[in-house]
């Protein structure tokens, strides 16, 4: 379970979270979705320990997420990153593995990484090509199989479905479905993308002026007065 209390983040005097209270239960789906500019990120960043919170307090299964709890909890999180981010000079089965190869021999971790890739639907003849070979599609699931490669029991999707057609979208919003219902990872996935949160979400929290301003069930969001707002407003931006 990660609990955000109270959380509060400013840049040069500019606030962008103002207290922010959020809580993920263990093996739950929770989507944050907000516009853009209103931290969505910032507050990833904050539970990664890539940004250090002004004040406030982020517990993980009840222990402050401090810089001695932080190794464990790295250690059990996998991350899919906007647009992959795969790393170039590394074959598909090389990112893949990229963290099981510091614990474990070569021929171990490419074995899993070709089971992970198989996962996402990448066949073994994926595992040696280069990042560059890959479609958007298939590196995005190639991204994704480096983000369960290590069993995580926290998995953090950073807009998964950015740079993908409607029908690639929906592919991976189910396969990010299928994974977190089979692993019971706890999920959580930023994103602008509705389909996203409807196919992958049991839970969206909605940011706005730095604060949650609407909590709740998936199914419960399209009469939620807060959300019917945000998806106005999406529907106008992608209107224009
Ligand atoms: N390191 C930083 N230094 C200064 N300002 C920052 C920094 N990181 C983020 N910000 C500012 O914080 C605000 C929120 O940024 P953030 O990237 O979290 O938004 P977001 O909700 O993730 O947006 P998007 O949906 O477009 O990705 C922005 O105004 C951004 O310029």
């Amino acid at each position: 379970m990660i609990q955000v209390t109270g959380l509060r983040k400013s840049f040069g005097g500019k606030p962008v979270l103002a207290g922010v209270d959020l809580t993920v239960g263990q093996g739950e789906s929770l989507c944050v979705i907000g516009q853009s500019g209103t931290g969505k990120s910032v507050l990833l960043k904050c539970i990664l320990g890539l940004a250090v919170p002004d004040v406030g307090q982020i517990l993980w299964q009840g222990r402050p997420l401090d810089r001695a709890a932080r190794p464990d909890f790295l250690a059990r999180f996998g991350m899919l990153f906007q647009g992959a981010a795969l790393f170039d000079s590394l074959t598909v089965w090389q990112n893949v593995a990229f963290r099981l190869r510091q614990r474990m021999p070569d021929r171990k971790a490419r074995a899993i990484a070709v089971e992970k890739l198989a996962r996402v639907g990448l066949g073994p003849e994926t595992a040696d090509l280069m990042p560059a070979e890959l479609s958007g599609g298939m590196a995005k699931r190639a991204g994704l199989a480096r983000a369960i490669a290590d069993d995580p029991s926290v998995i953090f999707f950073d807009e998964p479905t950015t740079g993908l057609d409607p029908i690639r979208a929906r592919r991976i919003n189910d396969l990010i479905r299928g994974i977190v219902t089979e692993t019971g990872a706890t999920a959580i996935t930023i994103t602008h993308d509705m389909d996203s949160v409807r196919a992958i979400g049991d839970r969206v929290a909605l940011l706005q002026d730095g604060r949650i301003a609407w909590d709740g069930a998936v199914a419960a969001m399209d009469s939620a007065p807060p959300l019917a707002e945000f998806l106005g407003r999406t529907c106008d931006i992608n209107a224009t």
